[in-house]
C-alpha cells in the first residue's frame, strides 16, 4: 500500500520531490503559505501633465513564476516597471507583496514594496557599468571600511551565491566587465540586482540588441533564474520567451493593462 504526502511549495522552502511516497494507508497532507506580487489599482500622472499615463493597472503574479507584458512601444511598460521599482510613486493605487493561506485566503496586510525588495535591470544594462572590474561592479554601494568579519562574510555569501545562480562563477572578478560578451554583459548586470536578495525582478528588454547565441543564452538563464526568484518582463520577444511564461498582459494604448495570453 502507498499513501502520497502532498507538499505544497513556500516562500523560500525548497520542496524538490512535490510527490513522495510512503508505505502507509493514511494520507498526510502538510501545506504552506504563498505569496503573490500585486499592483492595485494603480493610475500615475506625471507631476506637471494633465493626462494618466498609467490608468488603473492590476496585476497579480505569484511568487516564482514568470510574468511578461507586451505591447506597443509608447503605451506606458517602461513606466510601470519604474513604479514597480519604486524609482516613482502612483498616484493613486498601491503596490504590495500579499501573502495567502492555502485556502486562497489573504493572510494578514499587504506589505507595500519598497524599492529593497525589488531589482530592476534596464534595458541596455551594460551602458551603465561603472567599474573597471567585475567585483567592483556587483559590490558597488556595499560598506568598504566600517563593516566588521559577520557582515564581511555575509555579503561574501551572497556574492558567491549571485555569481554562480547567473553562471558567472568560472569568470576572473579582476576583469573588465565592458570586456564581456553581450550575453556575459547581461549576466553580470543579472547578478548585480541579485545580490540584493529581491523578491521580485524586473527586466525590461532582456534580450534587446543581443545576437542569437546570446539571447538563447539568456532565456536559459532566465528560466533557472525563475525557480528562486519571480520576475516580471517588458518584452517584444514574445517568441522565444514563451516558454517561460506562466502570466501574460497586454498594456495597450493609454496604459490599460489586460490579461491576455501572448499573440503567437
Ligand atoms: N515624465 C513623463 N512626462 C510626460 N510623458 C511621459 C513621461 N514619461 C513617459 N511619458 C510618455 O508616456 C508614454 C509611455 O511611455 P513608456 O516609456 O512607459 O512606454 P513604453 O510602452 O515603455 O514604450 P517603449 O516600448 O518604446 O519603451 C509615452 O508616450 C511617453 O512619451
Amino acid at each position: 500500500m502507498t499513501t502520497s504526502l502532498s507538499l505544497s511549495c513556500s516562500f523560500g522552502f525548497e520542496v524538490p520531490n512535490s510527490r513522495l511516497k510512503f508505505r502507509d494507508t493514511r494520507s498526510l497532507k502538510v501545506s504552506c503559505d504563498y505569496s503573490r506580487f500585486e499592483i492595485r489599482d494603480v493610475s500615475y500622472r506625471p507631476p506637471g501633465t494633465q493626462s494618466n499615463i498609467l490608468s488603473g493597472v492590476s496585476l497579480s503574479l505569484t511568487e516564482r513564476s514568470f510574468g511578461l507584458i507586451f505591447g506597443r512601444s509608447g503605451s506606458g511598460k517602461s513606466t510601470l516597471l519604474q513604479l514597480i521599482a519604486g524609482l516613482s510613486k502612483p498616484t493613486s493605487g498601491s503596490i504590495c507583496i500579499q501573502r495567502y493561506r492555502d485556502d486562497g485566503s489573504p493572510h494578514q496586510s499587504p506589505i507595500l514594496s519598497s524599492p529593497e525588495r525589488v531589482g530592476i535591470v534596464f534595458q541596455f544594462p551594460e551602458r551603465y557599468f561603472l567599474a573597471d572590474n567585475i567585483l567592483d561592479e556587483v559590490t558597488f554601494g556595499w560598506p568598504r571600511q566600517k563593516a566588521g568579519l559577520p557582515l564581511k562574510e555575509h555579503l561574501a555569501s551572497r556574492l558567491q551565491r549571485a555569481i554562480s545562480s547567473v553562471g558567472l562563477s568560472g569568470i576572473s572578478l579582476d576583469k573588465d566587465p565592458r570586456s564581456l560578451s553581450g550575453g556575459y554583459k547581461r549576466r553580470l548586470a543579472l547578478a548585480i540586482q541579485l545580490v540584493q536578495s529581491p523578491d521580485l525582478l524586473v527586466l525590461d528588454e532582456p534580450l534587446a540588441g543581443l545576437d542569437w547565441k546570446a539571447r538563447a543564452d539568456v532565456v536559459k538563464l532566465l528560466k533557472n533564474l525563475k525557480e528562486k526568484v519571480t520576475i516580471l518582463v517588458v518584452s517584444h520577444d514574445l517568441q522565444e520567451m514563451a516558454a517561460l511564461v506562466d502570466q501574460s498582459w497586454h498594456m495597450h494604448m493609454g496604459g490599460m493593462l489586460k490579461e491576455e495570453p501572448l499573440p503567437l
